[in-house]
């Protein structure tokens, strides 16, 4: 055996890590019940702690235990992990839970029989490696296959980890093949005490990993909350201020014009009233739907206040965003808003006020402030109107009116 690889260290330092990560992550589990997945990946660390336990006692209790056991038991420990990482990942994750339980279920009989059958340590390495090497290959395919988005860095990450781990083993099982008859595993060889090691870099890359994404998730939770109104999912105003500011300075800049809608439902107390709040949010949420479904893609929609929305259109004159709210006002009122409950179908209307500005002479408050005097003439003029408040100097300047 090579110097620094002694087997029960490196066994007893996974059980030290196992206990503590895994116990770490009950905790954090605990705290933060929505991250589904956690507790049993941390159900695995312990699971692997145990198994360790068991093998560091090798030659002290019944081989039942220490081989038969211990094996299974940290078999079903990278398993519990997988399936966690699968779960927190939102991958499918119930085909590697039947197939690790197959694995699982084929290797109790094969280890009892090179056990106390016919006693062979290298069967049961390449029995066993050749198992982690296919349930670390599967993980490692499944974490590839995680969409893109921000936590796409974590899992191929951890991917290209399952690899590696899985031509680790598949090479430990390859060596074995060719291995003279080992007669006492504490003292196998080289190999053997990398394959320890990697259950530590396991533990500590699928552990760190693992919260470090859920940080970002937290993170951006924090941020959607911060940001997008959760009645209706569009902008608050806070993040419409943020956005206007770096709209504004951007059209100055080029010399772009930008353009506001601001626009009402008509007598929404009405619906309020007789429907009740209920039917009220749901027309809210259904007329926010409908504003964002037939907007372009960079145009940017708030909530601006109780039932009334802003529309920031950058990149727009005054002749256009009229035709836009136009275009919307029809939407609204041509098609009957539905409410959840499908027995309240509401004829809804509404008022649009619109305002522009352009270049050098954007005031974003300015322009906000005539959009708003604009829907005050449109609801003052018997509402479902479109009304626009322009400086007729800019008009002129864009020669479309
Ligand atoms: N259901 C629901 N109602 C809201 C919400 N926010 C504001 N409202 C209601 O919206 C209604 C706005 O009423 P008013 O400001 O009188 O205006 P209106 O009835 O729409 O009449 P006009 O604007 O003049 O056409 C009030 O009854 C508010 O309680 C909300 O989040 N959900």
């Amino acid at each position: 055996m090579v110097e620094g690889f002694d087997v029960r260290t490196l066994a007893i330092i996974n059980l030290v890590l196992g206990i503590v990560l895994g116990v770490g992550l009950f905790i954090f589990a605990k705290s933060h019940p929505s991250f589904s997945g956690f507790r049993r990946i941390g159900t695995g660390y312990l699971l692997l702690a145990l198994g360790f336990v068991l093998m560091g006692f090798r030659n002290y209790i019944s081989d039942w235990y220490s081989i038969v056991t211990a094996n299974a038991i940290i078999f079903s420990g990278v398993s519990a992990v997988g399936v966690g990482l699968l779960r927190f990942y939102g991958r499918p994750h119930k085909l590697f839970l039947i197939f690790s339980a197959f694995l699982l279920v084929c290797l109790v009989p094969i280890f009892f029989y090179f056990t106390f059958v016919q006693n062979d340590i290298n069967q049961r390495i390449i029995v066993i490696s050749s198992f982690f090497s296919i349930q670390c290959l599967y993980l490692a395919a499944e974490l590839w296959r995680y969409p893109a988005n921000i936590r796409r860095g974590f899992t191929r990450f951890l991917s290209i980890s399952f690899a590696i781990y899985g031509v680790v083993f598949a090479f430990r099982s390859l060596w074995t093949m060719e291995e003279a008859n080992i007669i006492n595993f504490m003292n196998a060889g080289p190999i053997h005490g990398v394959s320890l090691i990697i259950f530590q870099i396991l533990i500590v890359t699928t552990g760190y990993v693992a919260s470090w994404s859920a940080c970002l998730k937290l993170e951006n939770e924090i941020t959607i909350q911060a940001t997008i109104d959760p009645l209706t999912q569009t902008y608050n105003r806070r993040a419409l201020d943020e956005m206007a500011s770096k709209e504004v300075s951007r059209s100055r800049r080029l010399g772009l014009p930008v353009s506001v809608i601001l626009t009402d439902i008509d007598l929404f107390k009405q619906v309020n009233d007789q429907h009740g709040h209920q039917v009220g949010d749901t027309v809210l949420v259904s007329f926010a739907r409908r504003l964002k479904h037939n907007l372009r893609e960079h145009d940017i929609l708030a909530r601006f206040g109780g039932e009334e929305f802003l529309v920031l259109l950058p990149d727009t004159d005054a002749p256009t965003a009229l035709k836009i709210a136009e275009k919307l006002r029809v939407l609204v009122s041509q098609k009957t808003m539905t409410a959840d409950d499908e027995a309240f179908d509401l004829e809804i209307t509404a008022s649009f006020g619109v305002s522009a500005s352009f270049g050098k002479d954007i005031d974003w408050k300015a322009l906000v402030s005539k959009a708003d005097h604009a829907l005050y003439q449109a609801k003052a003029n018997g509402r479902n109107k479109v009304k626009g408040k322009f400086d007729y100097i800019q008009l002129v300047a864009w020669n479309d009116i």
